[in-house]
């Protein structure tokens, strides 16, 4: 459906903000994961035809949308991040305002897809009065309108509450189990539970694409458990990866990422989804230093 081929952006002062990344999307979610500065959003922004690759090709059903954009543009949702409502319109009448824009001509469609996003009670309220999630929500309506095979939303929750977050994820679920979703975010738990593969940035290179259950899978051998007195913690700190550390009534309780067992009853553990993505993160951030070393030797 989507195959992004070798693709790379530089801006101004060399800054290469997506160095050569191929992938090749189907339909369903994928989650775009990286650090603030991965270079997500600029990947995204090319894939929407906002911006142009300096270099590479973006293919969609086998048309090259570098060159031609229209082929792709009547059959994309995108919901950016700084997406604002104006809030002196109603739901409805701000739906009304993008149908007319985007050639939509099916008023009942626009009652449909408030439902859909769960705004229908509130068509004809203006928007000022929405909270964060109703207005994600209003914006992934405005995505939807052109019934879209290939939806891009940026940092879905952000400054949502939890049960926003929790119905936003839902949505965005239900929608990926017909069209390409392609949802951005450096929070894990964001995409745990709805994304068929992720895909990893890290300084512009995509550094790791799978199923989530593959990550897992591969970080299995390296995650242990392990509670220690105290006054050995900091030592301990010192020498292997520490993903979390909480005080009990034992001593201090962590969880490590470690090729071995990182000490004396450390346990093998079953990694969470994040712990296997910060376990990837550190593998690819010690074959860089690595092979720097080796560059510099
Ligand atoms: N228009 C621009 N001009 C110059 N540099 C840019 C521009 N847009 C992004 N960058 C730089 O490119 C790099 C990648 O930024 P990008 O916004 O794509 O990353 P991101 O993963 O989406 O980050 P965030 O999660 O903060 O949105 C960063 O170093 C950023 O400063």
């Amino acid at each position: 459906m989507l195959e992004i081929r070798n693709v790379v952006k530089t801006y101004a002062k060399n800054v290469r903000a997506v160095d050569d990344v191929s992938l090749n999307l189907q339909a369903g979610v994928v989650g775009l994961i990286g650090h603030n500065g991965a270079g997500k959003t600029s990947l995204m922004q090319m894939i929407a035809t906002l911006t142009r690759p300096t270099s590479g090709q973006i293919l969609f059903d086998g048309v090259d949308i570098v060159a031609r954009p229209e082929a792709i543009r009547a059959r994309l949702g995108f919901l950016p991040q700084d997406f604002g409502v104006y809030p002196n319109l109603t739901a409805l009448e701000f739906l009304q305002y993008f149908a007319a824009l985007k050639g939509v001509r099916d008023p009942a469609r626009l009652r449909r897809l408030l439902e859909m996003v769960n705004l229908h009670e509130h068509a004809d309220r203006q928007a000022a009065g929405f909270s964060g999630g109703m207005r994600r929500r209003l914006g992934i309506a405005q995505a939807l309108l052109n019934d879209p095979d290939v939806l891009i939303v940026d940092e879905p929750t952000a400054g949502l509450d939890p049960e926003e977050r929790l119905r936003f994820r839902h949505l965005l679920s239900e929608i990926g189990f017909r069209k390409l979703v392609i949802v951005s975010t450096h929070i894990v738990s964001d995409i745990e539970n709805m994304a068929g593969h992720l895909a990893i940035m890290n300084k512009g290179k995509l550094v790791g694409y799978d199923t989530p259950d593959s990550f897992v899978r591969e970080a299995r051998s390296q995650m242990w458990s392990a509670t220690v007195d105290p006054q050995h913690y900091d030592r301990l700190r010192a020498q292997v990866r520490v993903l979390q550390a909480q005080r009990n009534a034992h001593g201090i309780h962590l969880r490590i990422a470690h090729p071995s067992s990182p000490c004396d009853g450390a346990l093998p553990a079953e990694p969470t989804l994040e712990e296997a993505l910060m376990t990837q993160r550190y593998a690819v951030q010690e074959g860089a230093q690595q092979g720097a070393q080796v560059q510099a030797a």
